[in-house]
């Protein structure tokens, strides 16, 4: 798949009228995934959100987007999915001050167990599902579990915003630009025990850990300052953040669906096969190579002991997450 095919990508994204919805759609239909390929954009949400949606609608109509070739809403899945080429499962119940993604789960659990039914109802056979409604990873999980036609593979959970603003950080740390930083990698969860890792990044063709040169930097500031960043924009902003989470969905999306450059990699959460030793099933953040639509996990890094630690805690965290919903009959 790609979105050089013929006719309009069939864009289905849910939790519409939010607040990642109102920075996302306007992205989408400006043509950040599918460049110039027409999109129809096929947005869910529930009953008494639609007619909010319907004022957001109004808006995009109003932008006169030339690849913007068609807009339907609705609170049924099953006709929201019809024919989607790309799902992004954006809608749930968002973290407030004081919660921790554990208390999601539950919450969740039902909206993306129905939404998986839909999907593997209807959607288009080339379906790729991106989730960025948390808890994200496990989300992905349920969602996939419950589409038993669809391959696992299709399934992503976003930890692009993660890795976007890993790179942030490190180029405000070093005066790189970010344009000169490739390989940044994410492992785990989507969630504070993630782990942004920097021994394989390269800063214009250097190693980054070695450009930084100060492991206390790495340890003690760049990791919890990636790792909890959205926390720290919920308490500066009195809300999640959201137009830097609909930039890091649409990233995502492109690179999935048009590839990554040469010489570069992204992070995703994706299904695992056991690579580093990532229990296999778990929805894991790995850095990956995309081509036409489809993903590898990049193999054959060197993981330290340092990294290791950090990797096998995110993981734990994602099998604990993994046998809450089991024990909840959501998978
Ligand atoms: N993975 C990531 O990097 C990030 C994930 N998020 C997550 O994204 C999600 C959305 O965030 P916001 O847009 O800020 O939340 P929001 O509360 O502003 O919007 C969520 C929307 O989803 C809708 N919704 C709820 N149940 C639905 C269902 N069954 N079907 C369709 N729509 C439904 C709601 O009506 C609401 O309009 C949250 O779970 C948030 O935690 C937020 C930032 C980053
Ligand atoms: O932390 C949250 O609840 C929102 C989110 O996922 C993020 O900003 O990374």
């Amino acid at each position: 798949m790609s979105t050089n095919s013929s006719g309009p990508l069939k864009v289905a994204v849910t939790g519409a009228a939010g607040q990642i919805g109102y920075s996302l759609l306007f992205r989408i239909a400006s043509g950040a995934i599918a460049g110039d390929r027409p999109v129809e954009l096929r947005l869910l949400e529930i009953e008494p959100a639609l007619k909010a949606l319907e004022g957001v609608v109004m808006e995009l109509d109003d932008c006169a987007f030339p690849n913007l070739a068609g807009i339907e809403i609705g609170s049924d899945p099953e006709k929201i999915f019809d024919g989607a080429n790309l799902a992004l499962l954006v809608g749930a119940r968002p973290r407030g001050p004081g919660m921790e993604r554990g208390d999601l789960l539950s919450a969740n659990g039902a909206i993306f167990t129905a939404q998986g039914q839909a999907l593997n109802k209807v959607a288009a056979d080339d379906v790729r599902i991106g989730v960025t409604g948390n808890p994200a990873n496990t989300n992905a999980l349920i969602a996939a579990s419950n589409a038993p036609d669809i391959p696992k593979e299709r399934f992503s959970a976003l930890t692009r915003l993660d890795h976007n603003r890993a790179i942030s950080q490190l180029a405000a740390k070093t005066g790189a630009k970010v344009t000169d930083i490739k390989k940044m990698t994410i492992w785990g969860n989507h969630s504070a025990t993630q782990y942004p890792d920097i021994f394989h990044a390269e800063i214009a063709g250097r190693n980054a850990a070695e450009v930084v040169g100060d492991q206390a930097w790495i340890a003690d500031t760049f990791i919890p300052t990636v790792a909890k960043r959205g926390a720290a924009i919920i308490d500066a902003r009195g809300a999640s953040s959201a137009a830097s989470a609909a930039s890091a969905t649409c990233d995502a999306a492109r690179d999935w669906l048009n590839g990554t450059p040469e010489g570069d990699w992204v992070s995703m959460a994706v299904v695992s096969d056991g690579s580093y030793g990532v229990q296999e099933g778990l929805v894991s953040s790995f850095p990956v190579t995309t081509r036409d639509g489809n993903w590898e996990i990049v193999q054959g890094l060197e993981i330290d002991e340092f990294s290791r630690g950090k990797i096998d805690a995110s993981v734990a965290e994602l099998a604990d997450e993994k046998n809450a919903v089991t024990e909840l009959g959501l998978i």
